[in-house]
């Protein structure tokens, strides 16, 4: 395991869809005082950009050359925080539904794995990150001083979005959203590239029966310990 980094550790949070990521390292992130960076979003805003260009979810040269020409950051708004392309704000325009299995699909393509590969080490290299995703222990950052696979029953985080979509007013039933979920996991863990797994050194945690309080407790104590550890971890 490597040392503390200049800014602090890297945190790696991994898992499926609805798990639990995005709450969990925005709170990790508040109570550490690290940078929360949510790597779906970043995939999330080149599927955006590809479908508005029609690019074909398999046109590789296409994803290549999109992805050369595409700078995707973040910025804080209060509590929360905003995702930008090229400048525009796309926060809300890549939370659909189907903007999240366009994603799923175009993310298993290499060139654009390479690509936000680059930009996510450039983003998490000095520490004092917390970096969600589904690679990020396995791939981004495979020395991440600390690692979680955060999971839950697929029944439980279809559940879960079930709840979200009713409460934005989408029309969508608990069946429908708990079989995109199971459809949205065989895409992250049977692609070629960078698939969704557990890294072998990763903290697995099922928060299907955990509140987030119960799991940010978790996630707190672990990253604190190794930060006690300093230099010798
Ligand atoms: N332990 C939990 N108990 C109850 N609800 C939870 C728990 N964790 C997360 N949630 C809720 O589940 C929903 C999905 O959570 P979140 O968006 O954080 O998951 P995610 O893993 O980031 O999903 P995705 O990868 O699809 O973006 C949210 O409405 C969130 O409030
Ligand atoms: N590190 C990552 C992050 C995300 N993806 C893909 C897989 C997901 O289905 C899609 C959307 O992610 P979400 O915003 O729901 O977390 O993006 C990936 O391949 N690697």
């Amino acid at each position: 395991m490597s040392a503390v980094r200049e800014n602090g550790v890297i945190v790696a949070i991994d898992g499926p869809s609805g798990a639990g990521k995005s709450s969990l390292t925005k709170l990790l992130a508040q109570r550490l005082g690290y940078i929360h960076i949510d790597t779906g979003a970043m995939f999330r805003a080149v599927a955006l950009m590809a479908r508005r260009a029609g690019i074909a979810v398999d046109d590789d040269a296409r994803l290549a050359e999109l992805c050369r020409g595409l700078e995707v950051s973040f910025v804080r708004d209060g509590e929360n925080c905003r995702v930008l392309a090229n400048g525009e704000d796309v926060s809300r325009e890549i939370r659909t539904e189907e903007i999240g299995l366009l994603t799923s699909a175009i993310s298993a393509r290499k060139p654009v794995r390479e690509a936000l590969l680059t930009m996510q080490r450039a983003m998490g290299t000095k520490g004092g990150v917390i970096l969600e995703g589904r690679d990020i222990g396995t791939v981004v950052f495979p020395d991440a001083e600390v690692k979680f696979f955060l999971s839950a029953s697929a029944e439980e985080r279809g559940r879960r979005r079930y709840l979200e979509l009713a409460a934005r007013g989408d029309q969508a039933t608990l069946e429908e959203t708990i079989a995109k979920v199971i459809q949205r996991d065989k895409q992250d863990e049977g692609r070629e590239h960078a698939p969704l797994r557990q890294a072998e050194d990763a903290l697995p945690i099922d928060s299907t029966t955990l509140s987030i309080d119960e799991v940010l407790a978790v996630m707190e104590n672990a990253v604190r310990e190794r930060l006690a550890q300093g230099d010798k971890g």
